[in-house]
């Protein structure tokens, strides 16, 4: 998927740097990716690798002025995202929303949740068909409570009358589920949306946002510390490694047929029955001073000498899965542990 259709998002040779008192930290370097309308794609990568980064520069949500794009191209649903305008400002928080990690920093604390939705709704959404007798105001409400009723917080009227802070974690979260979605977007951009929940929350948020991708054919890019979560709900999973794309792997190859080593050994760190949990060794690569070559080489097992000086250019197979390795396992080499 994704390459083969047109794409709603398309991502070119994206460099970004943050300045600071060290010198340039080179975050993100040539990352090249798709994301097609409907297709929920998953960023995973140890802390650092560059996914919120990433999901800040579609949302043109970088701090300024640190933030240096160098060079590259963002582009959605037609449109250039890093040349600014009205064009780009107008697709941000309509046909691009965002849901955050911790609900409770996004919201205002001092405005009842229906205020907030009402606000979504009179700036950003599409207008709300007024019934026979209706009126504007009237309409709007219709569709706040259809939408909470769709984020499963069915009979919510009271739920309006609330603070953020009286509601529950799962309900913020569904509360910020609803007010990415009706603006009707045609993608949303989740960065660990159930990193801040607890586990049984985490598997109905998910189930979700995986229903509504469907339902409503929203494409959904989101960034993940959990595996097993990317495995469950996304079509495609993206490795991220020191700012730059390891592997894509549709979601069938990414526990059986992942061919890099470290996303081998990402999978190999996840805690077993009966097996201690493998980590990786060595730290993250820094992006004051990144290595030359592959960046994963001073960490892989497998690194020769071509690894330290050149950038493996990335492979892809028939099924749209890539790999950027100078060693990467055989396609039908059995997974998961290096
Ligand atoms: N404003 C900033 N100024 C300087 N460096 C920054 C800034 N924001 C992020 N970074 C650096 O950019 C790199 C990538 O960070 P980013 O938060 O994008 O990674 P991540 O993969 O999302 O990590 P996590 O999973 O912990 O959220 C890190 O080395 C981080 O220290």
């Amino acid at each position: 998927m994704g390459e083969r259709m047109t794409a709603l998002l398309e991502i070119r040779d994206l460099c970004l740097a943050f300045r600071t008192d060290k010198g340039p930290a080179q975050v993100l370097d040539g990352v090249d990716l798709t994301v097609a309308p409907g297709e929920i794609v998953g960023l995973v990568g140890e802390s650092g690798s560059g996914k919120t980064s990433l999901a800040r520069a579609i949302l043109g949500a970088l701090p300024v002025p640190q933030a240096e794009i160098a060079s590259g191209r963002i582009r959605l649903d037609g449109v250039d995202m890093l040349r600014g305008g009205k064009a780009a400002e107008s697709l941000r928080g309509r046909v691009v929303t965002f849901v955050p990690q911790d609900p409770l920093d996004s919201f205002n604390p001092l405005f009842r949740v229906g205020t907030q939705l009402a606000d979504i709704m009179r700036y950003r959404a599409p207008p709300a068909k007024e019934g026979r007798f209706g009126n504007a105001r009237h309409a709007r409400e219709t569709a706040i409570l259809e939408m909470l009723d769709a984020v499963q917080l069915p009979q919510s009227r009271a739920l309006l009358d609330r603070y953020p802070h009286q509601l529950s974690g799962g309900q913020r979260q569904r509360v910020m589920l609803a007010m990415a979605l009706l603006p009707q977007p045609r993608m949303i951009i989740a960065d660990e949306p159930t990193a801040a929940l607890d586990v049984t929350v985490q598997v109905q948020i998910l189930g979700l946002l995986r229903r509504i991708a469907a339902e409503r054919g929203v494409a959904i890019l989101f960034t993940t510390h959990d595996l097993g979560a990317a495995w469950e709900i996304c079509d495609r999973i993206i490795v991220m490694y020191a700012g730059q794309i390891a592997e894509i792997l549709p979601r069938t190859a990414f526990f059986a047929k992942s061919r890099h080593p470290y996303t081998r050994m990402l999978l190999a760190s996840l805690p077993e029955p009966g097996r201690e949990a493998i980590g990786i060794s060595g730290e993250s690569a820094s992006p004051l001073s990144p290595p030359p070559g592959c960046r994963f080489h001073p960490r892989c097992p497998m690194a020769s000498d071509i690894c330290r000086k050149a950038r493996p250019l990335p492979s892809r197979s028939e099924d749209g899965h890539l790999v950027a390795c100078h060693h990467p396992w055989a396609a039908a080499s059995s997974p998961a542990h290096v």
